[in-house]
Order: structure tokens, then C-alpha cells, then sequence
């Protein structure tokens, strides 16, 4: 998704017009800027011509009055001059601003709706790195470069215009070397931006490595990886300083040419401009009006070579948010969604189901899985790993689409519904549950976000986690998760399924947690999966005896498929795979697998 397309489509700022819209979105705003941006400029192209006249009218014809009076309107001039910048600066800096704050609101937004497939291969350091460091490249593109660039496009255009209107004849010397500043200074653009997308994917290849090995810090230390993580993390930010090394050179040559170039013009101008004065062909103060509309057009044509790098730096990272915001999630909902009603019954129906993983091999992981699920009934998955259960769970969620068959939920198959209506009917308890950096509180508000404070407490009561939540510094407020207090295995589990409870969804499904919990925790959170289990659909991928032994119909998965179904007592006797893993997993006996 990066390194692999630095080479492509940087030829141009065309990745730039992708953010039009939001410009044009303001567009008072704008058009307030462009006028103080041409105020500003039209006061400056004044300055030379009143220099001019006060040599000429002034010091020529030793006139102090005059000078006097040109004085008295140069500080009036240089009042206005003052207020049209300060405006232009505040209202391109606040489009600067404007612009990256709701480009970033619209990349998290879109990038919350990916599908999960999109994420199997995705880092989530370098989508962050794109939120941040490449938005900041276009803050500053929007900002300073683009109102540089116009403001020194049209002192370009004036000065230029200006300097044949003052002296055709030196003109054409400082136009000459126009051609010969121009044609390098595309060049070297286009090695900077080359050059520069390539640090920046860099720097984001390495913010993915640094997110993950941060995000398993404790990992991290019990290998002791400590050194060659930071070795490695060490290297990658290297090459990008070196990318970005090479970026400034092309940048410095640029400068330093730029610099030689308009400065012998200048002084070839000023050296038979000089002679012109002495053979009586124009002014002294003619002569210093050239100069300085000269000095004005040389100066703007070497900072638009300048912003001209900074704008291509854009033009990168926008191309790179682009290809984010291009990113389509493949789970959508159909034109004309079928709705599930709150009253859904809850019945599940696989009809030969085959799914593959598209970024693994094309082995089918699940294979022709034909299972009905009545409403109420409980139906226990077991298997040996890798057998395929969870992904059951996340075809039912509709993370993935099938490759064959289909999967009604209420006999309406899963691509007629809205995904989020979907899920919104379907609760789940995760093996491991993930707690956010948030009070308690609003973890399981994480069930149902429009929930009140008494039904999330009642909620908790339920599944027996209200005890040791009311225990806790701050009760409900107290903030776990990421920066805040850790939870316990067991306390986690009660929240995800306080969280169940609170959704109240017709469907149920529960990936139980292969963690031995202390026989306290475990039996506080069996009580409460008990009681959140009455009256729904329940599918649970089953790693306790106790769980086998309540459910309607244990269905014993292996390869994708289903190999053997029917209850605990009729597989034992079997004496299939189900029988042996019963031995391995559970005990041998009842008494071993309840503990
Ligand atoms: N996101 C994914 N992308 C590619 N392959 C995957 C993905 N998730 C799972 N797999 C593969 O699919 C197969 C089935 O995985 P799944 O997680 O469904 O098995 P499981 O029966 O739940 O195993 P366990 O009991 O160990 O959790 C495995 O071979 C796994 O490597």
C-alpha cells in the first residue's frame, strides 16, 4: 500500500485537486483571502514607482516639500500594506487549519467504516501516521505555500510588467534568464516530491513497526527485545532521515542556482543601466524603479521555486489520504435495506457455506456448512484450532462475505441488511475483550450508546460485575483500559458481558475464553452467561464441559467442516473426534471438566 507506489502519478499537483471541495466549502472565507492577497501585493508594486517619482520630482528637482509630502504618504501606504498581510495571514492560516481539521474528521470517519478485510493487511501505525504527519504537510501547503505562491505569482506578473513598462531594454535581460531559472527548477521539483514521498513512507513504515511494538510493550521485554527492537525501529527512521537528506539537497541545489542566476541578472542590469543613466537614456530614479520591480520579480520567482517544493511535498501526501479515502468498504448496505424488527426472532441459518481468507491461501477455511439455529436454542461449536470457528462468528457479524452459500438471519438473507442493523441485533462476548481508555461506565456503554446511568448499572448487576465496579476508586467513573486501571481476566469478561446485556440482542454469540479463570471468577462469570443466554439464540464456541453439557447440540467442527453433531452424551459414545477432545480438553471425566 506504500513503498510500492512511490513511483507512481508524481508527476503533478493534480493529487491536489482532491481538495477542492473542502477549499471551496469556504468561500467567503476564500474570497476574503484572495482579496487581501491581491490588496496586499497591488500596494507592494506601488512602492517602486512612488520611489521613482521621489528621486526624480524630488531630490532631482530639490523639491523638500515634495519629499516631505511622498514621506507622509509612505507611511500611510505602509498602514495598509500592514493591515491587508495581517488579514491575508489570518484567513490563509485559518483555511490551512479549516482544511486538515475536516480532512482528518473525514479520513477517521471513512477509515471506521473499512471492512475487515481491509485491515487484515492494513498497519494501523501507518494509517495513523497518515492522519497525522501527512495532513500536517498539507496544513502547511494550504497555509503558507498556496498564499506564497499566488501572492508571489501576481508580484511576479506585475513586476514583470512593470519592468517593460519602466525599460524595454534591460527588461529583456532579467527575461532571458527567466527560461534558465524555469526549466531546472521543474527538474529538481520533481526530485524533491520523488524524493520526499519516499521519506514520508518511510517514516510511516516505521510509525506502523513503533505503534505495534509499543501496543505489546510487555511482550516486548519478556524476550528482552528490548535492544534489536529499538535497533530495528532505529534503522527505519535512518532511511527515512536519509531520504529526507537526499529531498534537502535537491532542495539546497535549487536554491543556491536559483540565487546565482537572478543575481547576475540583477547586476548585469544594474551595470548598463548604469551606463544608460550616463549616455542620458533614462533616470537615475528609472533606474531604481527597474531595480527594485526587478529585485520584487527575481525575489517572487525564487520563492515560488521554493513553494513549488513544498506544494509537490503536498501533492504526495494528499495522493496518500486519497488512496485511503478511494478505499470502498466491501461490507455496504444494499440500496434498499431490509430492516429487522426489535421483536426478531433470532433464527440462524447457514445454507452450505464456503469462505475463504482472500490474503491467505485459497484453502477454504470454512466448507459447505449447512447449520439451522431455532430461535432459543443454544448450539455449542467445539474443535480443535484452527478448525474455523471463529471466523463462523465472523461471517455471522458479515465482516467477510461468504465465497458460496448464503446466511439468513430470520430467513432474510445477510446482504439484504444494513450491516449496522445487523450487528445491532447480534451481541458478542469476545474471548478477549478489549476495554478502552474510558471510565467503566462507559466501556459498557459500549453496548448501547444512547444507554442511561441506571439501565448500565443494571446492566452490570447482571452480569455480576456491579461488586467489585462499586469497589473500584471512583465506581463507575473510574477509568480503565489504556492509561487507567487494568482489569483482571474475569473482570474483563463480566464487562463484555455486561455490555451483552445492555444490547439485549436476540442473538448471542460467545467465544469463551481459553484462560483458566480462578474457579471464583469462573463461576461469577458462568452465573452471569447463564442468565444472558435465557431466551436467545445462542452460538458459542465452547472451551468449558459446563458449557457442552447445557447446550441443546454440540456441533464438533474440523476443517471448515462439520463432522459431527448431537449432545454430550451421544458423541462420547461415539468415540469420534468429539470423544477425544472431550478427553484432552475437558478431562476425562465430568467432575475434572466442571472444575
Ligand atoms: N483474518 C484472517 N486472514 C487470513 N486467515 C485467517 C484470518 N483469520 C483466521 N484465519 C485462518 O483461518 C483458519 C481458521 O481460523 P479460525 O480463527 O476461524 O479458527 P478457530 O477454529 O477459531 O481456531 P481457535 O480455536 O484457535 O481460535 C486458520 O487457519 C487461520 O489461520
Amino acid at each position: 500500500m506504500t513503498t510500492d507506489k512511490t513511483n507512481r502519478s508524481q508527476k503533478s499537483l493534480r493529487p491536489l485537486i482532491r481538495l477542492l471541495p473542502y477549499i471551496t466549502r469556504h468561500k467567503l472565507m476564500v474570497s476574503a483571502a484572495v482579496v487581501a492577497l491581491f490588496s496586499a501585493a497591488i500596494i507592494t508594486l506601488i512602492l517602486p514607482a512612488a520611489v521613482r517619482r521621489m528621486i526624480d520630482f524630488g531630490f532631482g528637482a530639490d523639491d523638500p516639500a515634495l519629499v516631505n509630502s511622498y514621506f507622509s504618504v509612505l507611511i500611510g501606504v505602509v498602514c495598509a500594506l500592514a493591515l491587508a498581510s495581517s488579514v491575508r495571514y489570518f484567513l490563509v492560516m485559518w483555511i490551512g487549519e479549516r482544511v486538515v481539521a475536516d480532512v482528518r474528521s473525514d479520513v477517521f470517519a471513512h477509515m471506521t467504516y473499512l471492512s475487515a478485510s481491509f485491515y487484515d493487511s492494513a498497519k494501523s501505525g501507518e494509517i495513523l501516521s497518515r492522519l497525522t504527519a501527512d495532513t500536517t504537510q498539507i496544513k502547511s501547503a494550504f497555509g503558507a505555500s498556496a498564499s506564497l505562491a499566488m501572492r508571489n505569482l501576481i508580484m511576479f506578473a506585475g513586476a514583470s510588467v512593470m519592468m517593460v513598462v519602466t525599460s524595454p531594454r534591460l527588461s529583456i535581460i532579467v527575461l532571458a534568464a527567466i527560461p534558465v531559472i524555469l526549466v531546472p527548477v521543474l527538474g529538481f521539483g520533481r526530485q524533491v516530491r520523488k524524493r520526499s514521498r519516499f521519506a514520508q513512507d518511510t517514516l510511516a513504515d516505521a510509525s506502523a513497526y513503533a505503534g505495534e511494538m509499543l501496543g505489546s510493550v510487555r511482550t516486548l521485554q519478556a524476550f528482552t527485545y528490548e535492544a534489536l527492537s529499538a535497533g530495528k525501529y532505529g534503522r527505519a527512521v535512518e532511511t527515512a532521515f536519509q531520504a529526507a537528506r537526499k529531498a534537502i539537497v535537491a532542495r539546497a541545489a535549487l536554491t543556491g542556482f536559483a540565487i546565482i542566476v537572478i543575481g547576475s541578472s540583477i547586476v548585469a542590469v544594474l551595470w548598463i543601466g548604469a551606463s544608460d543613466v550616463f549616455a542620458g537614456r533614462i533616470t537615475g530614479g528609472e533606474l531604481s524603479q527597474f531595480l527594485l520591480y526587478s529585485i520584487l520579480a527575481a525575489g517572487s520567482l525564487a520563492a515560488l521555486s521554493e513553494v513549488w517544493g513544498e506544494l509537490s511535498q503536498a501533492a504526495g501526501a494528499a495522493e496518500r489520504l486519497s488512496e485511503l479515502l478511494n478505499v470502498a468498504p466491501e461490507i455496504a448496505a444494499p440500496a434498499q435495506p431490509k430492516t429487522l424488527p426489535d421483536t426478531a426472532r433470532g433464527e440462524i441459518i447457514f445454507d452450505n457455506v464456503s469462505f475463504s481468507y482472500r490474503n491467505s491461501s485459497t484453502l477454504p477455511v470454512v466448507e459447505n456448512f449447512a447449520l439451522t439455529i431455532s430461535p432459543g436454542e443454544t448450539v455449542a461449536v467445539v474443535g480443535p484450532s484452527g478448525a474455523g470457528k471463529s471466523t463462523l462468528f465472523s461471517l455471522l457479524m458479515r465482516y467477510y462475505d461468504p465465497v458460496d452459500g448464503q446466511i439468513r438471519f430470520d430467513g432474510v438473507a445477510l446482504p439484504d441488511f444494513d450491516p449496522q442493523d445487523l450487528r445491532r441485533h447480534i451481541a458478542l462476548v469476545p474471548q478477549d475483550t478489549v476495554v478502552f481508555g474510558a471510565s467503566i461506565a462507559e466501556n459498557i456503554g459500549y453496548g448501547k450508546p444512547e444507554a442511561s446511568r441506571a439501565e448500565i448499572e443494571a446492566a452490570a448487576k447482571a452480569a455480576l460485575a456491579a461488586d467489585f465496579i462499586e469497589a473500584m476508586p471512583e465506581g463507575y467513573d473510574t477509568i480503565v483500559g489504556e492509561r487507567g486501571i487494568t482489569l483482571s481476566g474475569g473482570q474483563r469478561q463480566r464487562i463484555a458481558i455486561a455490555r451483552a446485556v445492555l444490547k439485549s440482542a436476540p442473538v448471542l454469540l460467545l467465544d469463551e475464553a481459553t484462560s483458566a479463570l480462578d474457579a471464583e471468577s469462573e463461576s461469577l462469570v458462568q452465573q452471569a452467561l447463564d442468565s444472558l443466554m435465557k431466551g436467545r439464540t445462542t452460538l458459542v464456541i465452547a472451551h468449558r464441559l459446563a458449557t457442552v453439557l447445557k447446550a441443546d447440540r454440540i456441533v464438533v467442527m474440523d476443517q471448515g467442516k462439520i463432522v459431527e453433531s448431537g449432545t454430550h452424551d451421544a458423541l462420547s459414545k461415539a468415540d469420534g473426534l468429539y470423544a477425544k477432545l472431550a478427553r484432552l480438553q475437558f478431562g476425562a471425566d465430568k467432575k475434572n471438566g466442571m472444575s
